[in-house]
């Protein structure tokens, strides 16, 4: 076997992550065909593994002298022993702490602690705090191995690296983090970076992953391309670079009428803003045309808020009809509320022909009278999801692509599950394609009021209702990390609206 860590061919990627994301159980089959029919023994991988990833620990912290690494008792473990070894015959000062009994690691993971011992290296048995001074953690603990939740020593350990300051390299997942959901497992570590191997792991994208794994970094370990084509991706993440790919051509010659009317359905007394949100972004989304069918209290005054809008008081259902048959899209919902005027309006929605874009109260509504749509597209946040599944918030987010799925199947459609790692779900066999990019400000009123007026204009200027759901949920998480360059909290979502111009006009694809 070739201690080849410095061969270019395995350094990390740079550059662009893969899109595709996969279960354990698939990057298991993986890790066996890798050894077992393309002929890269385990300990090989392993070695490029801790080699990738102190590679990466090198351009990341080239100041770091002093590292503590975490190791456990399985091959993320080894890999954590690699890494230790490389750094100590670089002159760093390694402390190595073994969570768990020694003796339980084996195979390639026993050879690579065997390596590190051979070669000078002390192995420190986990004894209740991390020492002091450390330039960077290490987390070798749990991989994709993980499978129940975790208690001590290893709950104690991650707490301790927690609550340290040095910045925390995970290899391959944070420990405690769950592989395919991302669902923490009683604790996890809340790290710096994750450097993942083989293949990305669905967990680090959704659940708790965006959360607790800091900036991801990928190695493919150098094995063959074609490895992949075994397994069909789990899911797909996208990005505003990717699903941009998606907008329609402006041709010169377009009028506005070639890009589409949208119809929007919602505001009740008292909620004006939230209708004014959705039509402002599906303007700036590209819609052609804009009109709100809002409660007659605040109907004028929102046309002066904004002129651009075309506003339309409505008493009732019957007040709909005109303004539907102008429409190519409807989006019903933001402050819609639920009693007889939205329930009215929703009822009435619910006859037409038209795509639909169904967000906040008319989802409250559809969970009280189910029915299914075959061209709707549903916008559920994840306790308007709860309330459409009859389960509770928490069991949503354990396994939120599951929810995606069981939603698609009960109401039909397009799903897009939204919070961080948005889900979009559309009729099997399409994957969930999952948002990476978003961040924690964008928990605040009206962003999905945004998104619902972003989709809309996105399906009324002719794109597939799953093509609209991706490309509009990754515009608004796009542009959500633009306003936020500026600071997170506090920021609110009418300043997403000036940088969705930007972004929806291709000028700024790449961010
Ligand atoms: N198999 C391969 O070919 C490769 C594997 N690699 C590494 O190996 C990792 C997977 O290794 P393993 O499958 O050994 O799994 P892990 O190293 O993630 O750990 C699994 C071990 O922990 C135990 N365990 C699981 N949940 C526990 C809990 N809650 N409390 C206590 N013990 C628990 C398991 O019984 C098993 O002994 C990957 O994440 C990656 O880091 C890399 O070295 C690349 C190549
Ligand atoms: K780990």
């Amino acid at each position: 076997m070739t201690h080849s860590h410095l061969d270019q061919r395995i350094l990390p990627e740079t550059g662009r992550l893969p899109y595709a994301l996969y279960r354990a159980e698939q990057v298991q089959r993986f890790d066996h065909l890798a050894s077992g029919y393309f002929g890269i023994p385990e300990r090989e991988l392993m070695e490029r593994a801790g080699a990738s990833a102190y590679r990466f620990l090198r351009q990341r912290w080239p100041d770091a002298r002093h590292l503590c690494v975490l190791t456990g008792i399985g091959n993320n473990g080894g890999d954590g022993y690699v890494l230790a070894r490389l750094a100590r015959g670089e002159g760093c000062t390694v402390d190595l702490i073994q969570v768990g009994d020694p003796q339980r690691l084996q195979g390639p993971a026993a050879e690579s602690r065997d390596a590190y011992c051979a070669a000078g290296g002390k192995v420190d048995i986990w004894s209740g705090s991390l020492p002091r001074g450390l330039d960077l953690c290490v987390d070798a603990l749990f991989g994709t191995g993980l499978t129940r939740p975790v208690g001590d020593p290893f709950a104690a350990a991650i707490a301790a690296l927690n609550e340290q300051q040095a910045p925390i390299l995970a290899l391959d997942l944070p420990s405690g983090l769950h592989a395919d959901t991302g669902e923490v497992m009683g604790i996890a570590a809340r790290v710096t970076a994750t450097i993942s191997f083989i293949a990305l792991k669905l967990g680090l994208f959704v659940g708790s992953g965006p959360e607790y794994r800091g900036e991801v970094q990928f190695s493919g370990l150098g094995v063959p391309a074609r490895l992949y084509a075994s397994e069909i991706a789990a899911a797909v993440r996208s990005d505003w670079a990717r699903a941009s790919t998606l907008l329609p051509h402006r041709s010169p010659l377009m009028h506005k009428g070639d890009c589409g009317h949208v119809l929007i359905i919602g505001g009740a007394p008292g909620m004006a803003g939230a209708v004014r949100l959705a039509g402002e972004a599906a303007l700036r989304a590209g819609a052609g045309l804009v009109t709100i069918a809002t409660h007659p209290r605040h109907a004028d005054w929102l046309n002066l808020a904004r002129p651009e809008l075309m506003v339309q008081g409505v008493m009732d259902a019957r007040d709909l009809e005109p303004l539907s048959a102008r429409a190519d899209v409807i989006a019903i919902g933001p402050g819609l509320g639920q009693d007889a005027w939205g329930r009215g309006l929703w009822e009435k929605v619910c006859t037409l022909a038209h795509p639909l874009v169904v967000d906040a109260d008319a989802l409250n509504l559809l969970a009280a009278s189910p029915m299914n749509g075959p061209d709707w597209l549903l916008t559920p946040h994840p306790g308007e999801a709860a309330r459409l599944l009859g389960v509770s918030t928490a069991e949503v987010q354990r396994d939120r692509v599951v929810a995606a799925q069981t939603l698609q199947a009960h109401f039909g459609g397009v799903i897009v599950l939204k919070g961080a790692g948005s889900i979009v779900q559309a009729n099997p066999p399409r994957r969930p394609v999952v948002c990476s990019q978003g961040n924690p400000g964008m928990a605040t009123a009206g962003m999905g009021d945004v998104l619902t007026g972003i989709i809309a204009a996105l399906r009324a200027q002719g794109l597939a209702a799953e093509d609209a759901a991706c490309a509009g949920v990754c515009l608004h998480a796009a542009a959500g990390d633009r306003a936020a360059a500026s600071g997170e909290r506090g920021l609110i979502a009418s300043d997403l609206i000036a940088e969705l111009r930007t972004l929806a006009d291709g000028q700024d694809a790449v961010l």
